[in-house]
């Protein structure tokens, strides 16, 4: 793998930035999240901590079912292009929203997002929090990971959407993301 100047490991597909919303923005979007039809994340026997709501597509961890839903609503419409015009991509290409609040306590597991989506653009709200990576080298784990302050944007594709796992542990404070994705074509 290759280093950069500073010895971290160069991460195709990773792309970050601080404030792409301010903090009146911040709060406003909190409170539309929570005024949200959210539901406890179900796998099996097993109910997460973490609340959601999809819009435009929705993938059913139950059922493995992928299907439309209601349309991404209004009051998404300006994160949306700023988060296309950030990843580089047609605003009409992100075509999935997704709404978390991850409860005190609350984290999401090592995954990958699901196949059927390609770009993953998500803005961090409220706790900060970690993401880590990690993608099997051999028997080991190569990891790194990348610190998600509340306001901060992020882009996955290429190599780390596709080639290593995501996670963020559990956290003491409420957080709530907003993730939009296109599809693959
Ligand atoms: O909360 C986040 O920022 C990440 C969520 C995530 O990894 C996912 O929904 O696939
Ligand atoms: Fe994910």
């Amino acid at each position: 793998m290759a280093l950069d100047l500073f010895g971290r490991p160069h991460l195709p597909g990773l792309q970050q930035a601080d404030d792409i919303i301010t903090p009146i923005e911040e709060q406003a979007l909190i409170g539309m999240i929570d005024a949200s039809d959210l539901s406890p994340f179900k796998y099996q026997q097993w109910t997460g901590k973490r609340l959601t709501q999809s819009f435009g597509w929705s993938y059913d961890f139950q059922t493995g079912i992928f299907a439309p839903t209601t349309p991404i609503p209004g009051w998404l419409s300006s994160l949306k292009r700023r988060a296309a015009a950030f990843a580089g991509v047609p605003t009409d290409d992100l075509v999935q929203a997704l709404l978390i609040r991850y409860e005190p306590g609350a984290g999401i597991g090592w995954h990958r997002d699901r196949p059927v989506f390609e770009h993953v653009v998500g803005i961090s709200l409220g706790e900060p929090a970690t993401m880590r990576f990690r993608k099997k080298e051999g028997s080991r784990f190569l990891r790194t990971n990348m610190p998600l302050n509340p306001r901060a944007i992020y882009h996955l594709s290429g190599e780390m959407r596709y080639e290593w796992e995501h996670s963020i542990s559990e956290m003491e404070e409420t957080r709530w993301s907003i993730t939009f994705r296109s599809l693959r074509s």
